[in-house]
């Protein structure tokens, strides 16, 4: 393991990395190797999550092609130096922000979306110019595999690797010296991770989980929303960091929903859910158990049915759940939606400020201002209105939590800056002692307020147009000297 961050250490160092063109070069043949691959990707992930080829498709590969394509078209933007505003005394200088690569990076992937969780930060840590070591989850092992195969037929092999496996690798992996690392999964491993990189003051990204919670109001499309509702919480059966991990609304509207998810779950997947090609697995018994134990002593008011066998768990809902029942205690990550009563929106703001900060925030209503009104009393990592999900599309968002769901975030340009340090550069000549005199000791009365002058805003206000007049009427007393 030392060996091999040691190997991409040299590379970095040797600054092939770095050009632009290598950058654009490298992320082109990232895209190449999703199309020519695509088959051998897709049956991978299909494999993994007992899913379609059309959802892992629509789910994963189609997101990293569109970073991918985000990266190429505005990376030449993202990785110049950008002019930065200059003070009094430093106005003959220039002064800019150079975007530069932070070094060998680590990226830790979950299993969920295995493809996305591990490419898509790859895709900012390359065009930000860094080395990186991918580790994939193992729970996800095709996935794994297909990238430990494709990758170094792609891309430079001595600055980005794959290191495949479990526990013990990533505990040793952990212990290297990187100079970011991102990780994806829950918040206990999450901790792991930032205890080892704090080692090395390596700063971290940390993308984590919670429960996400979804507010309906009375004033609301409820067949609208129950469909975005249906489709969010099933998608990967529930196997997805943002779906909504809960319903709150009032009392009277519970049983509408039931109905309305019910109705929609049979559009979505027909009568035999379990024969339907866009219905997931759970990924291993392990979950498949701890899911079943929250549904005890638990009003199923809709599905239920599993089979150990296949690790089917069907889309289920749960009615007048308590908030201090198990279910409501850990993040679901499972097709089981729970609906707490709340009297009114008051409470449900309340109801989430008791609880921890969760990574996706969603509110259902016909009144702007109400949605306005629970974003602002509330904090998560993200939010979307009147829908699920959907902000983690948006690549023109950071995407990321805030306390317990996680740290820092990525995407699109947010990936760049991420993977970057923000390094600022200001270029002095060798002249101009008279004005540096100010700074040099021995201090005095005077010398701090001329400081003040050239510094203070408050200070320069009224003696900036003097200044301006003097140096003007000085300049016409040379160029009238000059024609004497
Ligand atoms: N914020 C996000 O973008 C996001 C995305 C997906 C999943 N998640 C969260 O991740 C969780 C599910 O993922 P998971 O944790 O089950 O995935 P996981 O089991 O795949 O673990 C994630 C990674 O951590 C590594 N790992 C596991 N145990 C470790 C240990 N003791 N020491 C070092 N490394 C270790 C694994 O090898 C894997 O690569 C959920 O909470 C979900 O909400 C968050
Ligand atoms: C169009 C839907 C794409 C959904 C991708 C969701 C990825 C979530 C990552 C966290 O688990």
């Amino acid at each position: 393991m030392e060996r091999q961050v040691l190997r991409l250490r040299q590379a970095f160092r040797s600054g092939r990395s770095r050009p632009l063109r290598f950058r654009l070069q490298q992320l082109e043949a990232l895209r190449r190797m999703v199309q020519e691959r695509e088959k051998e990707i897709l049956a991978a992930i299909a494999a993994d999550l007992s899913k379609s080829e059309l959802n892992a498709y629509s789910h994963e590969v189609i997101t990293i092609l569109g970073e991918i394509d985000f990266m190429l078209g505005n990376l030449p933007e993202l990785a110049s130096a950008r002019p930065a505003k200059k003070n009094l005394l430093t106005m003959m200088d220039e002064a800019y922000v150079q975007p530069e690569p932070l070094g060998v990076v680590l990226i830790i992937g979950a299993w969920n979306y295995p493809f996305v969780l591990t490419m898509q930060p790859l895709v900012g840590a390359i065009a930000a110019g860094n080395a990186a070591i991918v580790k994939p989850s193992e729970l996800s092992e095709n996935t794994a595999k297909i990238l430990a195969e494709l990758l170094p037929q792609y891309l430079d092999q001595d600055l980005y690797a794959i290191v495949n496996g479990g526990i013990p690798e990533t505990t040793e992996l952990l212990k290297q010296r990187f100079d970011h690392i991102l990780y994806t999964g829950n918040t206990a491993v999450g901790k792991i991770v930032m205890e080892a990189a704090a080692k090395h003051l390596t700063p971290v990204t940390l993308e984590l989980g919670g429960k996400s919670p979804c507010y309906i109001d009375r004033d609301c499309d409820l067949d609208v929303a129950c469909r975005r509702i249906a489709w969010g919480k099933y998608m990967n059966c529930g196997q997805t960091c943002i779906a909504p991990d809960y319903i709150l609304c009032e009392a009277s509207l519970q049983n509408q929903i039931v109905q309305k998810i019910k109705e929609t779950v049979k559009d979505f997947y027909g009568e035999n859910i379990k024969a339907s090609p866009d219905y997931e697995r759970i990924i291993n018994l392990r979950h498949f158990k701890r899911l079943q134990s929250l549904l005890k002593g638990q009003r199923i008011a809709f599905g239920g049915e599993m089979d150990e066998a296949t690790r089917y768990l069907a889309p289920t809902i749960l009615t007048d759940v308590d908030p201090n029942s198990k279910v409501m205690q850990e993040e679901i990550f499972g097709p089981i939606l729970p609906i707490v009563s709340v009297k009114n929106v008051d409470e449900a703001i309340n109801f989430i400020n008791d609880r921890e900060k969760p990574l996706a925030l969603y509110v259902f209503s016909r009144n702007n201002k109400l949605i306005k009104r629970v974003i602002d009393e509330t904090s998560s990592g993200g939010v979307t209105g009147n829908d699920v999900i959907m902000h983690f599309t948006v690549n023109s968002l950071p995407f990321g939590g805030v306390g317990a769901s996680g740290m820092g975030a990525y995407h699109g340009k947010y990936s760049f800056d991420t993977f970057s340090h923000q390094r600022p550069c200001l270029l002095k000549g060798l002249k101009g002692e008279s004005v540096n005199k100010l700074r040099y000791p021995p201090n005095s009365e005077s010398k701090v307020s001329w400081a003040k002058f050239f510094l203070l805003k408050q200070f320069n206000k009224g003696r900036l147009g003097m200044l301006l007049f003097v140096c003007l009427v000085a300049v016409a007393a040379v160029i009238v000297k000059d024609q004497l």
